[in-house]
């Protein structure tokens, strides 16, 4: 069933007068995790905002269990859990006070607000700083407690914006661990997230957003079949020659930049052999270091997004040709 639906959404920011999301449609199915990846700036966070009704799109609507979310504010704060990526406004309180005070507005009980509260301290090994108030928390250990109050009480959905940003890899992992938990708990989980390699492995489907639209949505093993029967080969060029290396792998498959030094190409698995033949035997190739790898998630967004915008350069330069065309008539 669709849980949530998003709605030819389209958001255009007042001050910057920037469109940050540009016809977003697809559906959010109940019970599935959901991550939304993308370039920073892509509009991700926007979107997301929107999702639990922060703030309204410009035009198109997101509909939970089939009603605008703006129209049903209340029941989507009681039902949603939503972890923002800026930090926690309240900052006076302690951290036992926040998950608690949140337990108890989301519908917990005291008694039960009290012992999610105390296990989840436990569990985040935060038992003797209950009573610290949030300012006085490292930047980790607030995000922690941003996590609790937003599990806290079961909620049925989960909106979580990059929930393992700024965390140590232990307590990375444990926020992974949480998400599947919630999740077998008959939880809808959305999540934002860079850390692409360990979202992989939770994620049921993946939204890929970038210039502010809807790039590709499907599951992990469908949007891994794109880049079937490829490779990857990473090179890390010497110092200042990252462009000329470019050149020279050209022809040989799809190649990026991915850091300063840093080159990406994916390549037909039936050509690796030729490659490695061809790079063993040109002495004058400007290497540092390089490895054939089979690729992941991020290198299937890559790929998709090198697709679209060599899709969208070719149509641009059809245009030009036609206008070309048009005007040599004309003239
Ligand atoms: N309140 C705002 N006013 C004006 N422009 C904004 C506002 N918030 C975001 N933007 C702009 O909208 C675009 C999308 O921003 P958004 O925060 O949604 O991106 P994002 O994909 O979440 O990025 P990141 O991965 O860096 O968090 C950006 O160009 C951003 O500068």
């Amino acid at each position: 069933m669709e849980l949530i639906e998003i709605d030819q959404v389209n958001k255009v920011y007042k001050k910057g007068k920037k469109q940050a999301n540009i016809d977003i449609s697809f559906s959010i199915r109940e019970g599935e995790i959901l991550g939304l990846l993308g370039p920073n700036g892509a509009g991700k966070s926007t979107l997301i905002k929107q999702i639990v009704g922060l703030l309204a799109p410009t035009s198109g609507e997101v509909r939970y269990k089939g009603t605008n979310v703006l129209k049903q504010a209340k029941k989507v704060a009681s039902e949603f859990g939503y972890y923002a990526q800026e930090p926690h406004a309240l900052g006076a309180l302690t951290a036992k006070e926040a998950l608690l005070f949140t337990g108890i507005l989301r519908g917990l009980a005291k008694k039960e607000a009290e012992k999610q509260t105390m296990g989840l301290l436990e569990r985040f090994s935060m038992a003797d700083l209950a009573g610290r108030p949030l300012k006085k928390l490292s930047g980790g250990q607030k995000r922690m407690i941003g996590i609790g109050t937003t599990i806290i009480g079961d909620s049925r959905v989960l909106v979580l914006d990059e929930p393992t940003n700024e965390l140590d890899p232990l307590n990375r992992r444990l926020v992974w661990d949480i998400i599947v938990e919630q999740n077998r708990k008959g939880a809808t989980i959305i999540l934002v997230t860079h850390n692409v390699l360990e979202a992989e492995r939770v994620v049921d489907r993946v939204a890929f957003i970038n210039h502010a639209r809807l790039l590709e949505i499907d599951s992990v093993p469908h949007l891994k079949q794109r880049v079937d029967g490829r490779l990857k080969l990473e090179l890390t060029a010497v110092e200042g020659e990252a462009g000329y290396l470019m050149r020279r792998f050209e022809e040989w498959g799809d190649i990026q930049q991915t850091g300063e030094n840093r080159l990406r190409l994916l390549i037909d698995k039936n050509r690796a052999s030729s490659l490695l033949d061809w790079m063993v035997h040109t002495s004058d190739l400007p290497i540092d270091e390089y490895a054939m790898l089979p690729p992941n998630l991020e290198d299937v967004y890559l790929y998709i997004d090198g697709q679209k915008e060599k899709f969208a350069e070719e149509r641009a330069a059809n245009a030009i040709e036609d206008a070309e065309k048009v005007g040599s008539y004309v003239g």
